[in-house]
């Protein structure tokens, strides 16, 4: 059997309270934050993973912090004096998410040298990657992965149209990255005139856009490939498209890591691949908040990943 490649991690930590109904105010909490929530998953699947991120100081950052090790996400942590921050999250009858972000930190996000030794990817995005406080940290610990060989994978999670400075440093990660992940609607803020045609022009090897219901579609140098989604009673889609990012790293990295994964990736490779995680984020929309059914992620687990 082959070992699987340490993944390191970069992005927001968040408390996510989802309204339940409309009034009076009663919401469901759960621990959030885009690529928290792609390391949950890698971890459920046996992947090592290393996160870093950034709490308060409040009894509910002590408690998150604690819920990110039982996760086993081997969290590093800056410990910013402040509350644990919260998305509010509410949802339309569909189940698709409008998100009110309270995060309060202000001091740059710094990680220490050398944190990278030996891992297989770097997956990092969202909110985080998006603040001028922490693009100093985030640019060093991507040239860190670049050094030690790692697949280099970048998730904007945009949620909202960003600023020109926003902008800037979205397009500095597109330079850099092997693999984009992004949704149809980070796609159309980044690119409104023609975002399919945009996004298969863009520098990274193999760009992949979910499509909500719709399935995935990926370009990989000059091919393309397109899956249908997978029909499942929705919940809600917290997490889906993070969900989808696990699966898909899942997959690629399943014989080993480092930039060679996708030299030796071909479209049939690929469609696997996307077949798998377009399954994997359709389970993930079937539970409250971001978040997967055990016994659904053991049957995806034994499909998409024995042997
Ligand atoms: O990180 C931003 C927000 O997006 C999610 O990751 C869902 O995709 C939430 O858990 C979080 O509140």
């Amino acid at each position: 059997m082959v070992e699987k490649p340490a993944i390191a991690l970069v992005g927001e930590s968040l408390v996510d309270l989802v309204l339940e109904g409309e009034s009076p105010l009663t919401f469901t909490g759960s621990l959030g934050g885009s690529v928290l929530n792609t390391a949950t998953v890698l971890a459920r699947l046996g992947y090592p993973v290393r996160f870093f991120s950034e709490v308060g100081e409040d009894w509910l950052s002590a408690w998150s912090e604690a819920e990110m090790a039982r996760r086993g996400l081997n969290p590093k942590l800056r410990r910013h004096p402040g509350p644990m921050p919260l998305a509010l999250v509410r949802l339309d009858p569909e189940g698709n998410a409008r998100y009110s972000f309270h995060r309060p930190f202000q001091a740059p996000f710094l990680p220490e040298a050398g944190a990278l030794r030996g891992v297989g990817a770097f997956h990092f995005g969202s909110l985080f990657a998006l603040e001028a406080r922490t693009a100093k940290g985030v640019a060093a610990l991507l040239e860190e992965a670049a050094r030690a060989g790692a697949l280099l994978s970048y998730d904007p999670n945009l949620r909202g149209l960003p600023s020109p400075e926003e902008r800037a440093r979205v397009e500095a990660y597109l330079g850099r990255v092997d693999l984009l992940k992004l949704s149809l609607e980070d796609a159309r803020l980044l690119f409104p005139e023609a975002p399919l045609e945009a996004v298969r022009r863009l520098p990274p090897r193999l760009k992949v856009l979910t499509l909500g219901p719709e399935g995935a579609l990926a370009f990989l140098g000059e091919g393309e490939v397109r899956v249908p989604g997978v029909r499942v009673r929705v919940v809600d889609t917290v997490g889906a498209g993070d969900t989808f990012t696990a699966g898909l790293l899942a997959l690629l990295l399943r014989r080993g890591g480092g930039r060679g994964v996708l030299e030796g990736l071909d479209l049939e490779g690929l469609r696997e691949a996307l077949e798998a995680a377009v399954a994997l984020s359709a389970l993930a929309c079937t539970v409250r908040g971001a978040g997967l059914p055990e016994e659904g992620l053991a049957a995806w687990r034994a499909r998409w990943l024995a042997g």
